[in-house]
This record gives C-alpha cells, structure tokens and sequence, in this order.
C-alpha cells in the first residue's frame, strides 16, 4: 500500500476506533502531513522507536505501541517456555500516554502468555536496566521520548543484560512485525484478567530500594564536603524521587530542587525542550542556583537518563560542562579515585562512542586503561560491557557520550542519570574539600593534557524533505570531501558505510586532521537532525578555539550551499 491506500485503509477499516479516524480526517486536505504520518511505519533507531504521537503508522499510538509489542511477543515467543516465564519489565515516563501505552505493551504480552512485570508509578529508564538484571527478565520496555519534545513518546526495548536491543534482535523484532501483517492480529488482554492470572504483576519500593543500595555503593570518596549546595531540576521527570533519594542518603543536606519543575508535567511546560543539552533547560536552575549561591545545578531528563550539569564560577556566575568535559571529568575522578585505592582492574577500560572526544581517552591511558570505541547510542556501549562479560577480555570501568549519558559500573546497563547525578555532586564536594571548583580541576586537566575543544552543531531539517535534505548533505561530504581547512591537513577519512574496523555499518563520515584535530557528520537516529562533531587539539588554548572556528565555518559553509 502506498501511504494515501494506508490513509484510507486507518479511515475505513472497523479496527480503529472513533477519534483516530476524526483526528485523520481533520488532515485529509493536507497532503504533506498524509504522506509524513504514512509514508513509512516508526522503526527501531539509536535508541527504540520514537516518534510523534499521533494516529498514522509513522507515529506512535496504540496501534503502532500493540503491533510492535505483538512484534515483541513473537520474538520472545520463539525462545521458548523459559523465556515467557522469565517475562518483560516495563516502565513508563511522564508523558502523555506514557502509562496507557505500558498497559498497553503489558496487556499484549500478557495476552501472548509472557509474565509482565509492570511498575506501578513512573519510574527512570536506567532503573529499567537495573530491574532486568535484578528480576532475570528476558526482556523490558520503557515508555519513554527521552529528552524530546512533548509531542513525542517512545518504545525502548532492552534484553536480558539490561541493555538495549541491538540491531539483530531489533531485526528479529521488524521481521516478526511484518508478518503480522494486520493489526487485528495483535492479541490482547484485560488488564485485570491479567492481574487475576498473575500474569502481569506490579513492582515498585522493593526494587527502588535495592537500586538505592547499588548505586550507593559506587560511590569513591568520604572525605568530602558535604556541605556544598545542590540545585537539583528533574524537569518534570522521573528524576526527583531517586535522585533527590540518592543524594540525601550520601548525606548532601544542602540539595534544592527547582519548585516549578519539581512535579510530573508532560508538557514540560516551564522547559519546553526538556534537554539538558541545551542550556535554556537550566534557567529556572540558574535562577534559584543564585539565590541559594548553589555550587553546582544538575538537571536529569525526563526518563532520567541524561545528565547536564552547571559550575559556579569565581564570580559567581554559572558555567555549563558539556558532555565530554564532564565525562573527561568524570573519566578523572573515577580513575584517580581507584588508582589511590588500588582497585583499577588490570584489563580495565572505559568505552565511549566515535563522535565523543578524546580527552576521557588521554586520561584512561595513563591510569593503563584502554578506551574502546563504539557507534554513536548506549546499547553499543553497553553492548560492550556484555561482550566483556563473556570474553573476559576486557574489565568494564565506565561508559560516556558527548551527548550527556554517563554510567560507572555494571549494576546498569545504560546511561544513568541517579548513578551520575551521585557522582558529580560527590566529586564535586570532593574538590571543594581541595578548594577547587570542577572548573578548576578542568583547567588542570587541560594544561596537562591538552587543550581539547569541542562544538557539537545539530541542525534541525524536518519531515520528508528534511529527510531529503539530510541525504544530500551526507552525499557532498561523502562525494567531495572538505580537503584542509587553515594548516590542518586532511589526513584520513573513515566512512563508516564502510567501515572495516569491526563496527555494524552505520551513516557516519570522520574526518582526521594532522594535527589531532577531527570532525564528523551524521544524521540524528533519534531526531529530524543532522549533528556535526567538532573536536580541536592544542597545546595552546586560543589555537585549539580557533581550529573549532575553521572547522566550524567550512562545514557550515559547505551545509548552507546544500539546499
Ligand atoms: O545522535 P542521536 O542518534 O540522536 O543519538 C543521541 C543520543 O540519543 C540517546 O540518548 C541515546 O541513548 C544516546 O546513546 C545517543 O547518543
């Protein structure tokens, strides 16, 4: 069918009911939004499906949540009794129909004869992770868009190590949705037959406090000041009740959290894009950082897996660490840390993806810590530390992106937004003891190291022709490469389409000065984005900001003449 026979087929078909078919007609005069709601079904990208919520197949709804749980279900199904028994956790965010499409998911399962394991509020997704591990699920779902906009909702879908599925079961899974074929072949169950029958049953506190114990024995240092002042904002998410848990337990007395963004609101209304990415995020935080003179602001998303944070600078004034300071930070302290007591694994290493920077990695190998690299997403990071798992070949100390997701350990098997949280107010308060600010310890890394810059650019191209705009801009690059930009001479081009260095095949083109430097272009594989990486080397700090500006000005150049 192409998307207009689907159009028609959701507006005359008896499966779907009344206000679907309303929401379908109201668009029925325009084209562009038929074509973008059906010209395609939602499919597994860098992190599950996601999309906007709304009736079509290229959207999330209960139709397309039910037909990938079928999707789910048979892949489960095809692994034995065993499996089924072992059941799927399932969590749920703050979004609109978070919880509807977790009942959802839980009642298509349970319908398929699969044991769910339902929580019985909202919860983070690294707690998901945590749950998978701890209960033996076969697998887990979590309802959640992550940091997108409020319009958007989502289906993570993790596996027995707790993290997120790779391409091959996400496969299996789109294989077993398509032979699906209608939608009214998704079986269903009642939720209360479901509870009746045991199939499904609500989990919460248990599991909250064992998370709890876990995490809190990660942490590295007591001699710390645990009188630094914490404004915390969960952004409405499902970050407040753990984080705040967290941090009181370590002992952080002085922890405010932003009042307004404080409760559940699935319109993110004070935020509007609640990224901590992106630093208007952290206003309302500023603003209470000033009046509480806070040392540090931190912000989690809204599934709680990501984590920004803010430093108080000399004079008073709040600067942002990005994802790659703070992980380089991060990288340090925890390194530092175990190399004082001794507990630095042999065959340690630390994993972070293609597109993150490099300083993390200059630290590592001096503590004799490997760095190994992984395709942009936290299910290929992960993925890694169930690789070594098996293989034994490597120890896994920590996993980072540039785009905020950090974990330390292996208790989670994602970016955890509690584990992090916890360890950037204690190595905060553990610097402070030393009368030093995380920018203070920074600039030390950097004079040691190198000066190691960064500007990470997203541009936002939606819809069809965004789509279409992104393929051409990746095919210039990938054509007619950008050969030296001032004195850094292009030296190596790796295009991971083909790529020979182990890594599933993936749009991601790197480019390699002589210098150090590098940059990189990708499209976004959970947003209409295509994200240009930035990376200088310097010893001098002014000639490492004026590569990024080069580097900066050709590829914008080169993007803005693609229309
Ligand atoms: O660059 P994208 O494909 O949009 O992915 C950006 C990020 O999205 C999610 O948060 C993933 O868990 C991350 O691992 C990934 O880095």
């Amino acid at each position: 069918m192409d998307y207009l026979e689907k159009y028609n087929y959701w507006l005359s078909s008896e499966y779907f009911d009344e206000d679907t078919k309303k929401e379908l007609e109201s668009i029925r005069d325009n084209e562009e939004e038929i074509l973008d709601r059906f010209h395609t079904n939602l499919t597994f990208g860098t992190a599950g499906m996601r999309g906007k919520i709304g009736a079509g197949t290229n959207r999330m709804n209960k139709y397309t949540v039910s037909l990938a749980t079928q999707g789910l279900a048979e892949t489960i199904k095809a692994r034995g009794k065993d499996a089924m028994k072992r059941g799927v956790a399932i969590a749920y965010d703050v979004r609109h129909f978070s919880k509807e499409f977790a009942e959802i998911t839980a009642s298509v399962l349970a319908a398929n004869g699969i044991k769910v394991y339902l929580f019985d509020d909202i919860r983070p997704t690294p707690l998901l992770s945590y749950t998978i591990r701890k209960l033996g699920t076969i697998s887990g779902v979590v309802i959640t868009a992550s940091h997108n906009p409020k319009d958007y909702n989502g289906y993570k879908v993790y596996w027995e190590e707790g993290s997120q599925i790779l391409d091959d079961i996400a496969e299996e899974i789109l294989n077993n949705i398509n032979a699906i074929g209608d939608f009214s072949n998704v079986k269903f169950m009642d939720l209360e037959e479901g509870l009746n029958k045991a199939l499904i049953n609500y989990i919460g506190k248990e599991i909250d406090d064992e998370y709890i114990e876990d995490v809190k024995s990660l942490a590295l240092n007591e001699d710390i000041d645990k009188d630094i002042k914490i404004v915390y904002t969960p952004l409405n998410g499902t970050g407040n009740k753990p984080v705040r848990r967290v941090l009181r337990e370590r002992g952080f007395e002085n922890v405010f959290v932003v009042p307004e963004q404080e409760n559940p609101d699935p319109d993110f209304t004070t935020v509007g894009y609640p990224n901590p990415e992106d630093i208007k995020a952290f206003d309302y935080a500023i603003r209470l950082g000033k009046e509480k003179n806070a040392d540090l602001l931190i912000a989690t998303d809204p599934d709680c897996d990501r984590v920004a944070c803010m430093v108080k600078d000399f004079n008073g004034e709040y600067v942002a660490l990005n994802g790659n300071q703070t992980g380089a930070l991060l990288v340090k302290y925890i390194l530092s840390s175990r190399h004082r007591d001794g507990t630095i694994p042999k065959n340690g290493a630390i994993v972070k993806s293609i597109v993150t920077g490099d300083l993390g990695k200059a630290i590592a190998k001096e503590y004799n810590v490997a760095t190994i690299e992984t395709l942009t997403g936290f299910k290929n990071i992960c993925g890694k530390a169930n690789e070594f798992d098996k293989t034994g070949e490597y120890t896994f100390i920590m996993g980072y992106e540039e785009s905020i997701g950090y974990v330390y350990g292996t208790i989670v098997r994602d970016k955890d937004g509690v584990i992090s949280s916890m360890l950037i107010a204690e190595m905060t308060a553990y610097y402070k003891k030393q009368g030093k600010t995380l920018l203070d310890e920074l600039n030390e890394i950097y004079k040691k190291y190198g000066y190691y810059f960064e500007k990470l650019i997203s541009i936002v191209l939606e819809g069809v022709e965004g789509q279409e705009r992104i393929n051409r801009i990746m095919d210039s690059f990938r054509e007619d490469p950008i050969r030296n930009i001032g004195d850094m001479k292009l030296m190596k081009i790796i295009d991971y389409l083909n790529d020979e260095t182990g890594n599933p095949k993936s749009n991601v083109l790197k480019y390699y000065f002589d210098d150090g430097s590098w940059y990189a272009i990708r499209p976004s594989g959970t947003e209409p984005k295509v994200k240009v990486y930035i990376y200088s080397k310097d010893k001098e700090k002014q000639a490492s900001k004026n590569k990024i500006k080069a580097i900066e000005k050709a590829t914008m150049d080169r993007i803005e003449s693609i229309k």
